[in-house]
């Protein structure tokens, strides 16, 4: 990490011992001579409008009731120490919890004859619910050189059928996931913690997106996808702690309470899907447009059955079905993901739009079993084409006093 970094870290420093004790002082953690070897971790702070914490057992942006935005980047790194590395995550620790407390990461300032020390484009917005969620991929650990602490899960991932993945949005060293009710508050989120980084960082791929959110008796509804469907439906519940345990959340090691994220930037083929009529396409899904229910029940959270009969006895769900394939996998993930819309293909004049699908789940092999049963069989495959991956391990979250990633790195 360059000297102005460490300068970087060290203005941080003087401000958190400052007037109002923002901080936590930590101990040495053993960096030679580095004024981060003695550093104070900022706080979530307490009765902010719209916050969301940094700290927990779990990181933010993955149990989060999900925000109406996301700013999704993929970063590589140039071949660092494991020591840069934990400075670059000490400061991400620091820069986050002032930005998810609806701060700036450093003062403004007044100088006219240096660079803003925050870009400062949220001047007069609060946090606006900012989650922010990091991740490493297998590529972060050979480039460290701590392939020996990368659990054995976390490989890359296999091509399936049907793939037609482009090297933009493919791969990666480290993922950073930024979600908010406001696109400016993600983006300025992305845009600093990138800054602090330079040199150390390049960007790989982004993508922004959005969800939107109807409220009805008080309860958020499921939000719909550009295909008009209700999408996250057969979520496991983040109520139940069981269910986190089972699907989401990673049970033991270091990257205890991590968790794995797929990203996949699918492509949904708006014009053939607005060509076909809507009996197909609920076809398609096994469900109705409407309430969201399983073909042959009321309400979108009855019990999907893929064999109910309709009066003839004749099954009333096709086995192709999206959602018949997904129950057969005999598995689930939590699925997080976004639409997203970006202009035209000015080949085909069509639009360039679709789901930027993120899920979360304890094992990568959920993913797999579903995305393999799903195959080249799935109805819905028709109308999407996969276009960028991505696989991350989460890491676990952070409590007070302990930085991002603290119980891999902390091991040098
Ligand atoms: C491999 C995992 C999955 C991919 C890729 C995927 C893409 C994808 N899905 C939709 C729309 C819907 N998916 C729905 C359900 C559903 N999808 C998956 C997995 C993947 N989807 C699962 C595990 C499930 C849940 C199955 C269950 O147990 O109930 C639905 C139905 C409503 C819901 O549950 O969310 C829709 C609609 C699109 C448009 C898409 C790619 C662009
Ligand atoms: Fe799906």
């Amino acid at each position: 990490m360059s000297n102005e970094e460490n300068y970087i870290a060290r203005r941080d420093f003087l401000k958190l011992a400052g007037v109002g004790g923002a901080g936590l002082l930590i101990g040495s953690t053993g960096v030679g001579g580095s004024i981060l070897a003695s550093q104070y971790f900022a706080k979530d702070k307490k009765n902010v409008k719209n916050k969301i914490n940094f700290y927990g057992k779990y990181q933010s942006g993955i149990t989060t009731d999900a925000q109406k935005h996301i700013y999704f980047v993929v970063l590589t790194i140039n071949k660092m120490s494991v020591s840069d590395v934990k400075k670059m995550f000490k400061l991400w620790t620091n820069y986050s919890v002032h930005l998810m407390n609806g701060e700036f990461v450093k003062e403004l300032g007044d100088n006219k004859m240096l660079p803003s020390p925050d870009t400062g484009e949220t001047i007069g917005l609060d946090a606006n619910r900012l989650s922010l969620t990091f991740g490493i991929s297998p590529s972060f650990f050979e480039k460290v050189g701590l392939n020996k602490h990368k659990p054995e899960l976390l490989k890359d991932l296999p091509h399936f059928p049907k793939d037609q993945l482009d090297d933009a949005y493919t791969g990666g060293d480290i993922c950073i996931q930024a979600c908010s009710d406001d696109p400016q508050v993600n983006f300025h989120a992305i845009r600093n913690l990138i800054r602090v980084a330079k040199g150390e960082v390049s960007m790989k791929w982004s993508q922004a997106g959005f969800n939107s959110y109807k409220e009805k008796d008080g309860k958020i509804e499921t939000p719909r996808n550009l295909f008009s469907f209700k999408d996250g439906t057969g979520n496991p519940s983040l109520h139940k702690q069981s269910e986190l345990d089972k699907y989401i959340f990673i049970q033991d090691g270091w990257a205890k309470n991590g968790s794995y994220l797929v990203a996949r930037r699918i492509q949904m083929l708006l014009e053939t899907w607005d060509r076909t009529a809507l009996e197909e396409q609920e076809a398609t899904f096994g469900r109705y447009r409407h309430s969201g229910a399983p073909i042959g029940k009321e309400k979108e959270f009855d019990t999907f059955d893929p064999n109910v009969k309709d009066k003839n006895g004749e099954n009333l769900i096709e086995k192709e079905s999206h959602v018949s394939l997904a129950k057969a996998s005999k598995t689930n993930l939590l699925r997080r993901s976004y639409s997203y819309s970006d202009g035209i293909n000015s080949q085909t004049g069509t639009f360039d739009a679709g789901l930027l699908f993120l899920s979360f789940q304890k094992s990568p092999e959920q993913f797999n079993k579903i995305q393999n049963k799903m195959g080249a069989v799935d109805k819905l495959n028709e109308y999407i084409t996969h276009r960028g991956s991505g696989i991350f391990l989460c890491l676990p979250g952070v409590q007070e006093g302990e930085y991002l990633g603290e119980t891999l790195f902390n091991r040098f």
